[in-house]
């Protein structure tokens, strides 16, 4: 999406201010109350769709979808692995989740590239589309919908949405003159360009170009804008792109272009073939298309009863103001209730600048992936870039980082554990947790903990949910360690009993890290379940209540000690790999290293 919008504000029309008068516009009625919190209803402008509110109301979660001009970076990988953390503590929670992802397909661009390749269009897009599923799921993520943009289901629901909003009088015709980016696919402002009419994005000169297009009457929506933005502080997060948002409506909003003369790869316009729905009013689209199902017939009405509002469209900060602002006002346009919340979060950064196709100065997250294996990968951005600011990357404590929490805290922790029970309690638990750990001030530690977890959790503050359960394991360690229940041992009978008792509370600790961290690493917490002596079907139904102290009972056996997470040593590297990779010699991993650093 951003790729293809990265300008875009400069698409506003400015200097079309009025709207032709034979258009008859639809009074800006106020819309009615908005209310996120504690509401039985939500519902939006004049035309408003009802949504009531209740606990079998779906989780529907939202990636944006991403651009097809080339295949994913880190960047990508970043929200989507966000997203998946998040939509599997909902799951945890109990809660249906349906997690959206997808690819936005349309525009010049991807024309372009697909001709630079000898491709069709669609083939261009059928083969970078597979790239970010083959990336999803060598990432662990669980999406439920991928949708395309060029799906035909799709289509048909951009075009119903484009008639709705036609119908309220928000469209109108109007000519634009000006020079264009091809790559940006945006008009530029003069005063932007560099020397020739460079474009400062792409360095190639810009195009003079006049066409007429079809423009959004956004300016109509400030009132209502800047009413949801004040009553629903909630909306936008973080709270400072709340800010930011608001102080761009206060600006005052333009209308914005919506459509391209040009551009043949694209949605026709409803009534003028001529012309192809531009970004906005197709990809946009995307996250209530994704919920139709196949072999229904397409229709708005279908689709948003299958889940609408999203619950959640987690963003880079990028496009926060064409979900923040656009977005929501186009919904009220078209009396489709808007989505509770829009979190924009920071970017991932190579030497402080923005990675991104455009510059190209991209982390290969596939890379990454084979080298360190998905948990780590998953747990280092998650845990190390605070959730809604920038972070830079760097290979040294990306290695330090996991290697000292993953391995260290948490894998060595629970096989050293594991290790003792099996020496001396024949990986058996003698006594329930819970009977072990009365009056114990770990067990006490971890309830607190595991709770800060969970509501780090709700408030989608990632990183400080790792740090709670992270917390947990130097607890478990700082506790064992004091303990020293291998000295107990060799005291006979009582001192049998007391460090019997402490194994146990140290692996039910272990056993509530690896459902509290399970969104974040679940093939880390499947095999520390695993090592626990559970089977997969078991960690497949676990849920949060069962980060609960008094989960492993008397006479429960565990499984023989094995490392559940080998630490990074670049000397032997590959370590938690899939077998395929680790076929890889050593060399091509060598090089692959050096190709990461310099990145
Ligand atoms: N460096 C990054 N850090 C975090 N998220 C990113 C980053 N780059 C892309 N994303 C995610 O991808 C979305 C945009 O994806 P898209 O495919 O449209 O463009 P892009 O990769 O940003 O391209 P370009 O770099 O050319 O702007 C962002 O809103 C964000 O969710």
């Amino acid at each position: 999406m951003a790729c293809r919008v990265q300008y875009s504000i400069h698409n506003s029309l400015r200097l079309f201010s009025s709207y032709p008068s034979s258009l008859n516009f639809l009074s800006t009625a106020r819309p009615h109350k908005i209310r996120f919190r504690n509401s039985k209803y939500f519902s939006i402008s004049r035309g408003a769709l009802y949504c009531t509110c209740n606990t079998a109301e779906p989780f529907v979660l939202t990636t944006p979808l991403y651009y097809v001009n080339a295949p994913p970076h880190m960047g990508s990988a970043y929200t989507t692995i966000a997203a998946d953390a998040i939509a599997r503590f909902q799951r945890l929670l109990g809660k249906k989740v349906v997690f959206i992802t997808g690819t936005d397909e349309h525009g010049e661009k991807i024309a372009n590239a697909a001709a630079g390749n000898g491709l069709s269009p669609i083939k261009h897009c059928d083969s970078v589309s597979q790239a970010y599923g083959a990336l999803w799921r060598e990432l662990d993520i669980s999406y439920d919908k991928f949708i395309r943009t060029t799906n035909p289901n799709h289509e048909a629901i951009v075009k119903e949405f484009y008639s709705r909003v036609l119908a309220n009088g928000d469209i109108y015709r109007a000519d634009y003159e000006g020079l264009y980016c091809v790559n940006c696919e945006e008009y530029k402002d003069e005063k932007e360009l560099l020397e020739n009419k460079c474009c400062p994005v792409h360095l190639k000169p810009c195009l003079h170009r006049k066409e007429d297009n079809y423009f959004f009457a956004l300016s109509k929506y400030q009132k209502q804008l800047e009413e949801i933005l004040e009553e629903n502080p909630d909306f936008v997060q973080p709270s400072y792109r709340l800010h930011e948002v608001q102080g761009w409506v206060k600006n005052g909003l333009r209308d914005f272009s919506i459509s391209r003369a040009s551009v043949d790869w694209g949605i026709p316009v409803p009534s003028d073939a001529k012309q192809t729905i531009y970004v906005w009013f197709d990809a946009l689209l995307g996250y209530i298309s994704a919920l139709s199902e196949e072999e229904e017939q397409p229709s708005l009405q279908n689709a948003i009863s299958s889940g609408w509002p999203a619950s959640l469209h987690l963003i880079g900060k990028d496009i926060l103001r064409f979900h923040a602002v656009y977005w929501p006002a186009m919904l009220m346009s078209a009396g489709v209730s808007l989505p509770r919340k829009v979190f924009g979060h920071g970017f991932l950064t190579k030497d402080g600048l923005k990675m991104g196709k455009s510059l190209g100065n991209t982390l290969e997250p596939t890379d990454l992936v084979h080298r360190f294996g998905p948990d780590a990968v998953r747990y280092f951005f998650l845990k190390e870039v605070e959730f809604g600011n920038d972070g830079d990357y760097s290979e040294e404590r990306f290695i330090n980082i996991v290697n000292a929490n993953l391995a260290n805290t948490i894998g060595n922790l629970l096989n050293r554990t594991l290790g003792l029970s099996r020496k001396n309690c024949q990986s058996t638990i003698a006594v329930d947790s819970a009977i072990a750990a009365e009056g114990n001030a770990l067990k006490d530690a971890v309830e607190k903990l595991v709770e800060k977890a969970r509501q780090h959790y709700e408030n989608l503050e990632l990183s400080s949910a790792c740090a709670a359960v992270l917390e947990i394991g130097s607890a478990g360690n700082v506790y064992i360690d004091e303990k020293a229940p291998w000295s107990l041992f060799k005291q006979g009978e009582s001192g049998f009993t007391t460090a019997s008792k402490d194994l146990i509370i140290v692996l039910e600790a272990m056993r509530i890290v690896a459902i509290a961290l399970s969104p974040i690493t679940p093939s880390l917490s499947l095999k520390i379940y695993t090592q626990l002596g559970y089977s997969e079907d078991q960690f497949s139904s676990i849920t949060w209540s069962e980060t609960r102290w008094g989960g492993l009972k008397q006479g429960h056996v565990t499984a023989p000690p094995k490392p559940v997470f080998s630490r990074i040593d670049l000397e032997t590297e590959p370590t938690n790999t899939t077998d395929d990779t680790k076929k890889t010699s050593k060399k091509k991993d060598k090089q692959k290293t050096q190709k990461v650093v310099e990145a």
